[in-house]
């Protein structure tokens, strides 16, 4: 038996901060969970891991490279002894009529030799709510929610059966919520029949945790599920129920923090701006605003954000360093730069800042962003997180042991989208 041999889920994430959030909503469900940057390399320790959570990047690229990363991780999983697969993809169903959510499950179906599999974005306490088949956020459709105008996939439907239509060369199937009042034999059943007429994918409905609940029931013995992090926080209660799970009190306990706190954000999501201006307005002098133009010309705004930031630290104060501005900011950068040149040079400046600032003795690191965050813990060498205690829905803190240092570091990766006004003040409370 390998190290893993007590793995009960395996989890492939389309991208880094959802990889977090799932893992997130599974040590609240009573997993101790690690997630992984990409399929790893080197044997790692599972001995004390009931799940683990591969994070990828494979929710915008080609669909080629998104299908074989996502059997690699399958393997991998496999290997572990993974008694149950989770392909996490956005609450908000983030893909393109090219895909990747429905290649991608059909070539994880194929590789397990399973028949179905059901979809399950919802995300009930983030706003995330399925109903017939179609997705709101808060109380707009999708496809009317902001999410129209997403720069890389467009989500112009709520109809996520016939989104998913458009993916998958098989036929896609409904569980909606009339099926679900009637409990998880029911749904079971309901299933059983969709199978029965060769239907591969499901889209379930889902308005709060209960339905979560009774999916969780329903699905619990089939290889593979897929959805949101919201059904990620009903299995833990199921794999308890099936006896594969123990008790596990305090799931996401961590070794005490240490050494200075730094906020790094590259993400202009709403939120994150309404945190930004939240930070500033109770910090006035803590601030350091980045701006592309100003970094692709040299090296001086850089070096000024570091010694910026060795003050501060120095002074044991609040810092954040950010490039978070507003939309029409954002497209004068990208005018003048391309918009992935603007966005390089962003995360290229903040990965170094962590850098040399973690180096220095920064061992709490809150960073603001999905491609940031990806950047900032390649940079740092970083190849797993422990995750521990919840700062807001969707994101925790977590730890990483560091190369050459005793002590780990504290990190905590926001989704854009994610977060409360004062996420960049109270994240640091809960951590103490
Ligand atoms: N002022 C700016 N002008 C142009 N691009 C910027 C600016 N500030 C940040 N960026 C870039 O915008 C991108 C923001 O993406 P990121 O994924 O980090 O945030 P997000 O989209 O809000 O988060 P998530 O993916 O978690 O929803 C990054 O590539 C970042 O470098
Ligand atoms: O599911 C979500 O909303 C998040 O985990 C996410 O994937 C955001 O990019």
């Amino acid at each position: 038996m390998g190290m893993g041999a007590n793995i009960v889920l395996g989890a492939i994430a389309d991208d880094f901060t959802g990889a977090t959030d799932l893992a997130n909503n599974l040590v609240r469900g009573g997993m101790r969970c690690l997630q992984v940057i990409g399929v790893p390399q080197e044997e790692i320790d599972l001995a004390d891991i009931d799940a683990v959570v591969v994070a990828l990047k494979s929710r915008s690229c080609p669909v080629e490279e998104a299908v074989n990363d996502s059997l690699a991780a399958l393997n991998w999983l496999q290997k572990q002894g993974a008694r149950q697969l989770f392909f996490k993809y956005c609450s908000t169903f983030d893909s393109t009529d090219q895909g990747n959510i429905g290649p991608v499950a059909d070539a994880l179906l194929e590789a397990l030799g399973a028949s179905q599999t059901v979809m399950v974005p919802a995300f009930p306490i983030n706003g995330r709510t399925v109903y017939q088949g179609h997705l709101f956020v808060g109380d707009r459709l999708l496809n009317d929610s902001g999410m129209q105008h997403h720069p890389l996939n467009p989500m112009q439907d709520a109809d996520l059966v016939r989104v998913l239509a458009r993916q998958t060369p098989h036929p896609v199937g409904l569980a909606n919520r009339a099926v679900l009042t009637q409990g998880s034999t029911a749904t079971r059943a309901h299933l059983s029949a969709l199978e029965a007429q060769g239907i591969r994918h499901v889209i379930c409905d889902s308005l709060d945790e209960q339905d979560l609940d009774v999916l969780a029931e329903a699905t619990v013995l089939m290889p593979l599920v897929t959805g949101g992090s919201g059904l990620g926080q009903a299995l833990p209660a199921q794999y308890r129920a099936q006896g594969w799970l123990a008790t596990i009190t305090e799931p996401g306990r961590l070794s005490p923090a240490s050494g200075g706190g730094l906020v790094l954000s590259g993400s202009c999501s709403r939120p994150t701006l309404a945190q930004v201006a939240d930070f500033l307005a109770k910090h006035p002098d803590g601030g350091f605003a980045l701006d592309p133009l100003a970094l692709a010309e040299g090296e001086q705004q850089q070096t000024q954000a570091l010694a910026f930031a060795r003050q501060r630290l120095s002074e044991q104060a609040p810092v954040l360093i950010y490039a978070s501005a507003e939309p029409t900011n954002v497209a004068a950068a990208q005018q003048a730069l391309g918009a992935a040149r603007a966005g390089q040079v962003v995360e290229e400046a903040l990965s170094q800042l962590a850098v040399t600032l973690v180096d220095e003795g920064v061992g709490r690191l809150l960073v603001a962003g999905g491609e940031t965050s990806g950047a900032v813990v390649s940079a740092l060498g970083i190849t797993t997180l422990r995750i521990g205690e919840q700062i807001d829905p969707g994101v925790p803190w977590t730890q990483a042991p560091l190369a050459g240092s005793e002590a780990p570091l504290s990190l905590a990766l926001k989704s854009g989208n994610f977060g409360g006004v004062d996420f960049f003040t109270r994240a640091f409370e809960v951590l103490a």
